[in-house]
Formats: structure tokens, C-alpha cells, sequence
């Protein structure tokens, strides 16, 4: 066994090396333009920050701020800056030196603080393009830049990427984490993983008349990718929630004409985004407004009340209406209490259960919600490597049921609904929902049932009990970014990782009549898309589509 493991780690190394020849990411960076950008934002403000990264930095040192020798590196100096080509003082300001390789790019860097007038910022812009080998930065290259370096891997860039663009405090947890590498040491931990197990199997083919290596070293291996096929299956299968974190949650309020969609919508948003009307069908086109919700990016969208109708313009929005339904993740179903009022007051016998039940039936939308599968797996056994999860992706999403018109309910109507305890009733409408999909479940499968509230629009009653419950909502479709393993963030990673498993279960069944080579090729595959993953194998296309998006200046 020793001369097994003596043999793994000399495998191990020259499977490194030959991995390295597919990187492109090796580039040194002393042939590049010296770039320079303003970091901070355009306009008039307090102070501006211009960047400078390349070999011309100590120049620029030498030449506009009169260094003849270098400051002490990243400690902040006030000094004239001057424009070396006509001599005029520019402005005084701070400049920073910091050398390579310490620098956020990995290059030389310098940056001048300077007044944040546009006329300050132009002059010196203008000074830097005069300057030998200096050029304006395009977007994200200063972040490039980093990543070429090694500075960054690419699941740090697109944190990096996604901590600019975060506009809620829940996805600047989520950036700030995977900028941190977390995501980067999760990928690179299972490619180590990988690594070793290539090197074991490929020490096992170079010497296979041993037959004491073959019991152990293949199963061992088999073990270890049985682990991490499982491993990756629960970081495929968490129902999405860091990508809908990262994209917004679909929220889209459903129901009938008239119930007051369009007014929750409103107050939803403190803005009168939906026009809120007495006619019955007022709402056609789907309203969207971008909310933040508790720290969650919210999408909402208000949709065309569900009826039939020989309107041909009211006809299409239901069909939209529909349509964006099956994408939400929150379903917001609103229904009119002074209907109930009106068939109590006509002595026809309903209980709100009975009412809620038959007004959902007659709405025709798909609103069950257990993801089963999905969760089955975050219970499946680690050790039991040899079973195969199955997974079937279903589309999960949380349903709220809002009872509307509060205010107009009145007498024994408003007493008999006060007396209902909700969790009676969010069961009594879960199950319902649950027999009219007309599925089977496991016993003790998690299954959330819709939530019921009571709410006014018009005077804001039970608004902070909707709200409470919608965050709770968001909080499940979402996760929490900085609990557990961090989450997979990006259709990009979904599908490297969804081609590593793949080849992951294609070893899983390798029997031992198999050929050997060809499943530790398999193997190798996923080595590669790894190395796809965080950036190790790369080609200009990917980095143009991931660089592009970057502000100027980063
Ligand atoms: N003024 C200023 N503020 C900034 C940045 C910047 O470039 N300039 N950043 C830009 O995004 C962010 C900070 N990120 C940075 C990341 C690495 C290094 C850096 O110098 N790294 C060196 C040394 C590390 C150390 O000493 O701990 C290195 O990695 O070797 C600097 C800033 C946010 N704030
Ligand atoms: N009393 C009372 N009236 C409400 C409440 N919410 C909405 N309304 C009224 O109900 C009517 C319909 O409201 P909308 O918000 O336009 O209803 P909608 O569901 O968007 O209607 P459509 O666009 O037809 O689908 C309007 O006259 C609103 O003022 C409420 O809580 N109490």
C-alpha cells in the first residue's frame, strides 16, 4: 500500500502539470498597457478616486506628484498633483502607492484622491492619457486584470460582480460571501477530491496485476466519488434558492376582478404603480415594480383579474396572468371577503374555510407546493454512497392566500371569522390543495401550506401580518446566505455542475469488467469542468460575457 500511495502523489503532480496546459490563466501582465480610470462615481462629489494599475505607475509617481522616491507602499501622502506635460497643479490630493504584487490588481497600483469637482477629475484624466503606455480602463478590467494575476478566482469575480450590482441587504451577504471564496473553496475542496482519486485510479491501472491495490484502491475511489456525487446532487437540488436570491423573487398577485389586487399592489409599493378602479377588469397588461422586501429582492407583478370573457384585449391578460403564475415563486392569491359577507347575508351556509376552498377551485390555478424530491435528498443518508439519488426537479413555490375587504365585514360574518383559528385554516385549505393535486405524499414529507391573512387595503389592517408572512415566505424561497454551505449562485455553475455529475454517475456505474481508462476519463471530465467553473480553463468569450457586465472603473 505504500508504494500505492508513493505512486498516487507522483500521479498526482503530473496530472497537475497537464492541467496546467489548458490554462490560459497564466498570463503575465509586464507586456500590458498601464490603465487608468475613475473608480468613484460620475458627477460632483466629495472626493474622487482615480485608479492607475501597470509598469508606467512609478512614472506617473515620478512625474505628477513628484516622487523621486517612492512613498512608503499603501500609506496615504498629500501632494500637488501636477500635470507633467504643461506643469499646472491640478489639484492637491492623496495618493497611495501600492506595489506589486500587494495591490488589488496584483500590478503596480496608484490612486489619486482627489477634490471630486468634473473639471479636477478631467485634467487629470487627461495628464494620465499623456503619459507613455497609459490608457482609459474598459469595464471590469482592473478586475481582469486581478483574476490573470490569480488574485481572484472567477466564482470571486462574479461575487465581486454581484456585491456591485446588490441592491438588498440579503444579497450583499450573499456577494460579500462568495467574494470572500467561500464558493471558490467549496469547488476547489472537490477538486482536490477529484485530484487524488484520478491519481489512485491511475496508479491502479499502471499496476493492476496487484491484485491487494485493485479490492482496495477501486473501491476506495468508488467510495469517495459516490460522496461527492451526493455532495453536489444537495448543492444542485437546494431548490434554487442563491440564484433567486441573486435574480429576485417572482412574487405575482392572483384572483378574481375586482377583489383588490391592484390596491395591495399599490400598498405594497407606497406608489400608486396599478391604476385601482371600481370596474371589474381594470388591470390587463401584467404590472411589475422591484421591491425590497425585508433585505429580498422582490419582482412583483400585479396581473389581469382571472375570468372568462369575450373581451378580446381582457382575454389576453388572463392568459398572461397565467402564464406568469406558473413562473412565481410566491403565489399571492386575493380574495373578496365581501363575497363571504354576501352569501352569509343571503343565508346561504358557508364557513371562510368552505369559501376559501371553492374560491380557489374556481380559479384554476396550480397551487400545491411541496418540492418532495428536492427535499428528500437534503435527508438522504451521506454514507449510503452506492444509491443514486433520485431527483426529479419540481418547480417550488409558496402561496399566500389574502383575504381582502376586511373593512367591510361586519355583524356575526366578522365575529365568526375572528373566531377561526388561522392555523386551523391554513391546514384545512393546505389539505384541500394537497388532495386536488392529486398527488401522493410520503408521510411526514415537509409540505408548507399556504398561509392565510386578513387584510384592508383600504385602511391598512392585517398589512403587518401579510407582510410578516410574505418575508417568511421570501426567507424559505431564499435561504439563508450565510448559514451552511454556500449556495450556488449562477446558471453558469448549474451547468458545469450539472455535466460533472453526469459523469460523476457514469463512473458510479462502472462494474469491474469496465475499462479502468475509460472511467478515470470521466473523471477527468469533471476536472475540467471544475476548472471551468473557477476560472481555471477559460477562453476570451467567457471572460468578455463575465468582465462585461462590471462597471467602469472596477
Ligand atoms: N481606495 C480603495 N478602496 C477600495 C478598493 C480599492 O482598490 N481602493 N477596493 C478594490 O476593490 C476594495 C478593497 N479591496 C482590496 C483588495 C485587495 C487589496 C490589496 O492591496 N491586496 C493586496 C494586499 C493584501 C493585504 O495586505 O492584506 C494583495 O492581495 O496582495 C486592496 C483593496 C474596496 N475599497
Ligand atoms: N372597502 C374596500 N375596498 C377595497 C379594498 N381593496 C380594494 N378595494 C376596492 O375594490 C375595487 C377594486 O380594486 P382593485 O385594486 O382595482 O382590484 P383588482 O383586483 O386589481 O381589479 P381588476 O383590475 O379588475 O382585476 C376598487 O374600487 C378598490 O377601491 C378594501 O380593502 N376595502
Amino acid at each position: 500500500m505504500v508504494a500505492t500511495t508513493n505512486q498516487s502523489f507522483t500521479q498526482s503532480s503530473s496530472l497537475v502539470k497537464n492541467e496546467n496546459k489548458l490554462d490560459i490563466n497564466t498570463s503575465t501582465s509586464s507586456h500590458q498597457s498601464t490603465i487608468f480610470c475613475l473608480s468613484s462615481g460620475k458627477g460632483k462629489c466629495g472626493i474622487a478616486v482615480i485608479r492607475v494599475s501597470g509598469q508606467a505607475c512609478r512614472q506617473v509617481l515620478k512625474d505628477m506628484a513628484q516622487f523621486h522616491h517612492m512613498p512608503i507602499p499603501r500609506q496615504a501622502v498629500l501632494r500637488k498633483i501636477v500635470d507633467s506635460g504643461n506643469g499646472v497643479v491640478i489639484d492637491k490630493g492623496l495618493v497611495i502607492f501600492f506595489p506589486a504584487p500587494h495591490s488589488f490588481t496584483g500590478e503596480d497600483c496608484v490612486e489619486f484622491h482627489l477634490h471630486g469637482g468634473p473639471a479636477v477629475v478631467s485634467a487629470l484624466l487627461c495628464a494620465l492619457h499623456s503619459i507613455p503606455g497609459c490608457r482609459e480602463a474598459h469595464p471590469g478590467e482592473f478586475t481582469k486584470r486581478a483574476f490573470m494575476n490569480g488574485k481572484l478566482d472567477m466564482t470571486e469575480v462574479e461575487g465581486l460582480g454581484d456585491l456591485i450590482h446588490a441592491e438588498t441587504e440579503v444579497q450583499r451577504r450573499q456577494a460579500l460571501r462568495q467574494m470572500d471564496g467561500d464558493l471558490s473553496q467549496l469547488y476547489q475542496g472537490w477538486r482536490a477530491d477529484i485530484i487524488k482519486c484520478v491519481a489512485d485510479l491511475e496508479a491502479f491501472i499502471d499496476f493492476s496485476e496487484d491484485q491487494d491495490i485493485e479490492e482496495h484502491v477501486v473501491e476506495s475511489v468508488k467510495s469517495r466519488v459516490g460522496k461527492l456525487r451526493l455532495e453536489i446532487s444537495r448543492h444542485l437540488h437546494d431548490n434554487r434558492q442563491g440564484e433567486r436570491l441573486r435574480d429576485g423573487v417572482q412574487v405575482v398577485i392572483l384572483g378574481e376582478p375586482n377583489v383588490g389586487k391592484s390596491s395591495l399592489m399599490n400598498a405594497l409599493s407606497q406608489r400608486p404603480a396599478a391604476i385601482v378602479t371600481d370596474v371589474a377588469g381594470t388591470t390587463r397588461d401584467i404590472i411589475e415594480t422591484h421591491l425590497n422586501i425585508a433585505g429580498y429582492p422582490v419582482l412583483l407583478s400585479d396581473t389581469a383579474g382571472l375570468r372568462d370573457t369575450a373581451d378580446k384585449v381582457e382575454k389576453e391578460g388572463v392568459i398572461r396572468a397565467r402564464k406568469r403564475a406558473e413562473q412565481a415563486d410566491v403565489k399571492v392569491v386575493v380574495l373578496d371577503l365581501q363575497q363571504w359577507q354576501n352569501c352569509k347575508n343571503n343565508n346561504r351556509k358557508s364557513s371562510i374555510t368552505e369559501f376559501v376552498i371553492s374560491q380557489i377551485n374556481s380559479l384554476g390555478l396550480q397551487l400545491y407546493q411541496a418540492s418532495a424530491s428536492s427535499l428528500q435528498i437534503l435527508n438522504a443518508d451521506l454514507s449510503d454512497s452506492d444509491s443514486t439519488p433520485q431527483l426529479v426537479d419540481e418547480e417550488y413555490c409558496q402561496t399566500i392566500i389574502v383575504l381582502n375587504k376586511l373593512d367591510l365585514v361586519q355583524g356575526n360574518t366578522l365575529e365568526d371569522l375572528k373566531s377561526i383559528d388561522n392555523k386551523v385554516l391554513n391546514c384545512a385549505v393546505g389539505s384541500c390543495l394537497e388532495a386536488q393535486s392529486g398527488r401522493e405524499l410520503e408521510p411526514n414529507s415537509p409540505v408548507d401550506f399556504p398561509s392565510v391573512c386578513c387584510v384592508s387595503c383600504t385602511t391598512g389592517e392585517g398589512m403587518q401580518e401579510f407582510l410578516a408572512i410574505l418575508e417568511s415566505k421570501l426567507k424559505i424561497m431564499c435561504g439563508d446566505p450565510l448559514a451552511g454551505s454556500p449556495s450556488l449562485t449562477q446558471a453558469r455553475h448549474r451547468s458545469h455542475l450539472t455535466k460533472c455529475l453526469a459523469d460523476l454517475e457514469q463512473f458510479g456505474q462502472m462494474t469491474p469488467a469496465d475499462d479502468f481508462v475509460i472511467a478515470s476519463e470521466a473523471l477527468r471530465r469533471v476536472l475540467r469542468e471544475i476548472g471551468k467553473l473557477t476560472g481555471k480553463i477559460t477562453t476570451e468569450e467567457i471572460l468578455d460575457v463575465i468582465f462585461r457586465d462590471f462597471c467602469i472603473g472596477k
